[in-house]
């Protein structure tokens, strides 16, 4: 019987690219969107597995379930904004976190995804993904968070948002958190 497992995120986005990367597991994958709550912290795993446990009290032991939460880590500020991204975002808009750049020659940043899984035993698993690149003025699309000012180091010069969501899932932050993801439940199915 094909296993079933929920992605609790209250993020359409994050879901349409989750179900394109997970297509090729068997699996019946359905969605809870809620908006959990988010802790404050630097530590992406730490965020992730807080996630988690709100989402297994919810859902009850013995589903499997998994959160994910991203993060866009700066180089120049030590790894700020990181989680709070999210929040810079809806306070300030993509324009001004461009600028909070723009005294410094460092414009490196890094994508990072973190999922974090509970199997139908309630034992926890952690898969990352990280993409490096840079922030640079937005161009493309701006429908998806701050895809429009990251440019990947792999992608020919293209924005995520300049991307097809293909081509941004073969090199994205979350494309390789989930390829790790998809890999070990094929193993362990
Ligand atoms: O340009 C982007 N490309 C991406 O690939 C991407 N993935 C997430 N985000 C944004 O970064 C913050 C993460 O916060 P986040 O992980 O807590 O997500 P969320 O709260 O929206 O959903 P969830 O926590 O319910 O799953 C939120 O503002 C998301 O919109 C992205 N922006
Ligand atoms: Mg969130």
């Amino acid at each position: 019987m094909t296993k079933e497992i929920v992605f609790v995120t209250g993020n359409a986005n994050k879901l349409k690219e989750v179900q394109m990367l997970m297509s090729q597991v068997d699996l019946k994958l359905t969605n809870e969107a809620l908006d959990l709550e988010e802790l404050q912290e630097t530590s992406l795993e730490t965020i992730a597995t807080a996630k988690l446990e709100q989402a297994v009290k919810l859902l009850g032991k013995g589903t499997p379930v998994f959160v994910e939460d991203t993060a866009l880590t700066f180089d120049e500020f030590n790894g700020l904004p990181g989680a709070y991204i999210k929040w810079f975002l809806k306070s300030m808009g993509l324009e001004k976190i461009v600028k909070m750049l723009e005294p410094f020659e460092n414009k490196s940043a890094e994508a990072i995804t973190t999922i974090a899984y509970a199997d139908e035993q309630g034992a926890f698993h952690v898969f990352q993904g990280i993409t490096k690149g840079k922030i640079v003025t937005s161009r493309g699309p701006t429908d998806f968070g701050w895809d429009s000012i990251f440019e990947p180091l792999e992608s020919n010069g293209l924005t995520y948002a300049e991307m097809d969501k293909q081509s941004k899932n073969q090199i994205s932050h979350r494309g390789k958190a989930f390829q790790k993801f998809s890999s070990f439940l094929m193993e362990n199915n």
